[in-house]
């Protein structure tokens, strides 16, 4: 059966990327292994390039793979392999089992014989329910948690698992050669009225200097590393799309759950953040607890003031993936300007992917991945986005809020 197949050029995913030139990250695979770079033109049986619905980009224009040459695309594992960016057999191998996780969290939250599981089993939240009682990890996460564990534990490359869900690293394996932070479904509070949530995940290299140390100790020191020696970082938003974006070191690139094949597909190469964009995203219903230099900035271009002279838009899920994946593409800030969202298990996997996507992370003051953790659970203000507009918004000086009451919604 033909399952047509998605062909981006980096440029057609975002036209602000410069045109593209050969690297032998950006190949594109038939499904005979015919090598071909991507951008390269595919014509239609009509002759054609044909227009698609836009893939996170108002202005995406996608080609379809010819009726007579058959399938093109690229899968993610195809991508990361040899012949592809060759992150090496054991990286492939871990990212192989964690896609599989993913794959069956996107079936889980979009079940509907998970619903209860979605309201933490007890058929909703009463309106009267304490923050703490709210934020409570729900039985989703925590499947999630479990899905992610057994299938890096079966990948047998994974040292030691950190995971938001959990007071404590997990020790997997002696002989893993990975540590692998991760927040298994951040957004959870929301999902029972169907908001996208989303896995954010990051991946270290084990520590061997560290191997005579006692396990609690080493699966500690191992998860506090320092953003900078990330690895690879990806999140996966569960969507009206399932997206894998992934940063391997060579750029950041996102794959689309295609659910006839079950494969992640190739379809945006290479994002370049817009050096600019248009939308701010923050839960501005703290308008009153931000400090001054942030009601400053957001009063400003808002109003067109800035030093883009137009008017931002608002824009806020109030899932970070999510809110994040929109800013990726379409450029622009995304901030929690409070002590909330983790060091570890948010913060660094998102900033490595901004950064190489070409745009900047920070806590209001500092750039995220030269932060050293201290607290596997460390929380701190988050600022993502387009290099011009967090510069702008940086040059405030006061961003950071520091009243954090803790909110019951
Ligand atoms: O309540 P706020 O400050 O708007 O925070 C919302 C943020 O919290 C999150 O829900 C994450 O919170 P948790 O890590 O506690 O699940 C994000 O998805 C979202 O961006």
């Amino acid at each position: 059966m033909e399952s047509p197949a998605l062909l981006l050029s980096p440029r057609a995913a975002n036209p602000n990327h410069p045109p593209s030139s050969f690297s032998p990250h950006r190949v594109l695979w038939s499904p005979r292994r015919n090598l071909r770079p991507l951008g390269c033109s595919i014509s239609t049986s009509s002759g054609r390039a044909t227009r698609r619905p836009p893939l996170g980009s108002p202005r995406v224009v996608s080609e379809m793979a010819s009726s007579t040459g058959g399938e093109s695309y690229t899968t993610l594992l195809e991508y990361v392999g040899k012949g592809g960016a060759d992150v090496g057999d054991d990286l492939v191998v871990l990212l192989s089992h964690l896609q599989y996780a993913c794959k069956r969290i996107a079936a889980l939250v979009a079940s509907p014989f998970n619903a209860e599981l979605g309201r933490g089993g007890g058929g909703g939240v009463p309106s009267s329910s304490s923050s703490s009682e709210r934020d409570a990890p729900k039985p989703l996460d925590i499947v999630s948690n479990d899905i992610i564990l057994a299938s890096l534990r079966k990948s047998g490359k994974v040292a030691v698992m950190a995971s938001e869900e959990d007071d404590v690293p997990v020790w997997i394996t002696d002989h893993g050669l990975f540590v692998v932070v991760v927040d298994p479904l951040d957004g959870s509070r929301n999902i029972d009225v169907s908001i996208p949530t989303g896995t954010i995940f990051g991946v270290y290299n084990r520590l061997a200097e560290l191997d005579h140390l006692p396990v609690e100790e080493k699966a500690q020191l191992n998860s506090l590393q320092s953003g900078k020696r990330l690895v690879a970082a990806g999140y996966v938003l569960y969507s009206s799309a399932t997206i894998f974006c992934i940063g391997i070191g060579s750029g950041t690139h996102a794959f689309t759950l295609d659910h006839s094949t079950g494969e992640f597909v190739l379809t945006h190469p290479s994002i370049q953040v817009p050096r600019r964009g248009q939308i701010y995203s923050v839960n501005d219903a703290r308008y009153f607890d931000w400090p001054d230099g942030l009601r400053r900035y957001i009063d400003t271009v808002r109003q067109g003031k800035g030093q883009f002279p137009k008017k931002y838009s608002a824009r806020y899920i109030c899932s970070l993936v999510a809110d994040f994946h929109r800013t990726l593409i379409y450029g622009g800030v995304v901030m929690n300007p409070r002590d909330h969202l983790r060091l570890v298990y948010e913060a660094n996997p998102l900033s490595f992917l901004v950064e190489h996507a070409g745009g900047r992370g920070s806590d209001g003051k500092t750039r995220i991945l030269s932060i050293q953790p201290v607290e596997l659970h460390q929380r701190l203000p988050l600022f993502l986005g387009s290099v011009e507009d967090m510069h702008e918004l940086e040059s405030y000086d006061s961003i950071q809020q520091k009243i954090n009451p803790g909110y019951d919604v």
